[in-house]
């Protein structure tokens, strides 16, 4: 069986378990279950604090993981990224009172705040900067006010956190964070069929499927606005002057393509969503 490591809890933890299901797998039913076998599958999950999830895969206790990138940075495992799997993210920085930091180099010999101290001692040695860390394991950003840090170094998703607490972020991005599937021996049996799996959820989460009508002289031009993955699928309708062109599309963009198909000369346009894929 492949043992695999799943967020319990936190940001990681619901959208994990759902991929997890879009993927063919089954999983706990209660929310304190620690461990589940999926013998269909042949899979077991291990749910553990995300924090530890490189701890665990790191060591080889567990094959394979899904935490964050900056967890995994932060932590000193031997585990590395094998996939993107595209959600959680984040940006990892450095915040001060409002105007009070501009540059890095004003951290030298300060309190900084932080969940990530494994994280930020290197981005600051790398700097050249020497700072006392404080190490907190959550709401950072009370540090300041509450006056035990000068500043924080924090996850900042839409930075109302960080409003809120009268801060401001200052310096260089310190690491732009997301899932990732993680394990230190990606050739270990069964995470290829894990990782293609998953990456199925992705690509159907991000492609729509276009399908439309266009005049067969217009179709050289209609595939340079929509080129597909591969190459668009084209069959021949009744009327031998039409063709009907089937597509992949980035959800992101369908309506732009939509648009610049039409002005081109393609008529019903139809989008639908992909259930499950592999490429
Ligand atoms: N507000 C957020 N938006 C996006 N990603 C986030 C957010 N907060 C944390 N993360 C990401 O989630 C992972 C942190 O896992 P963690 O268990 O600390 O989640 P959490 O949501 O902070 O949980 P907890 O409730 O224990 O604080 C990191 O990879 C981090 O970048
Ligand atoms: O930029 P925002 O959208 O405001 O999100 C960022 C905040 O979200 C997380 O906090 P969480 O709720 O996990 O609490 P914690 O600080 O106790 O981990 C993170 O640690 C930040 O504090
Ligand atoms: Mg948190």
């Amino acid at each position: 069986m492949l043992r695999v490591a799943i967020p319990n809890k936190g940001s990681l933890a619901e959208t994990s378990a759902e991929m997890l299901y879009e993927a063919g797998y089954s999983g706990r039913r209660d929310p304190r279950d620690l461990h589940y076998a999926d013998d269909r599958n042949g899979v077991e999950f291990f749910y553990l604090r995300p924090r530890d999830i490189a701890t665990y895969v790191g060591s080889g206790a567990l094959d394979v993981g899904i935490t964050g990138r900056d967890l995994l940075l932060d932590s000193h495992s031997e585990a590395t990224e094998i996939a993107e799997l595209s959600f959680a993210d984040s940006t990892f920085r450095f915040a001060g009172p409002a105007n009070t930091f501009s540059d890095l180099s004003q951290l030298q010999g300060k309190r900084v705040a932080t969940s990530y101290p494994g994280l930020v001692e290197k981005f600051l040695a790398s700097a050249g900067v020497t700072a006392n860390l404080v190490m907190l394991d959550g709401a950072v950003e009370s540090a300041v006010r509450l006056g035990v840090a000068d500043a924080v170094a924090d996850v900042v998703s839409t930075g109302s956190t960080l409003r809120q607490a009268g801060l401001e972020i200052f310096g260089p991005i310190i690491l732009q964070s997301t899932a990732v599937l993680i394990s230190r021996d990606p050739s270990i049996d069964g995470i290829s069929t894990l990782l293609r799996r998953l990456q199925g959820v992705l690509v159907a989460k991000q492609y729509v499927l276009m399908d439309y009508d266009v005049p067969a002289t217009l179709l050289e031009a209609a595939c340079l606005v929509a080129p597909g993955i591969e190459s668009p699928t084209v069959s021949p309708l009744h009327d031998p002057e039409w063709v009907a062109v089937r597509v992949m599309v980035p959800r992101a963009d369908r309506n732009d393509v939509m648009d610049k198909l039409y002005d081109l000369g393609a008529r019903a346009i139809l989008v639908s969503a992909i259930h499950a894929a592999r490429l």
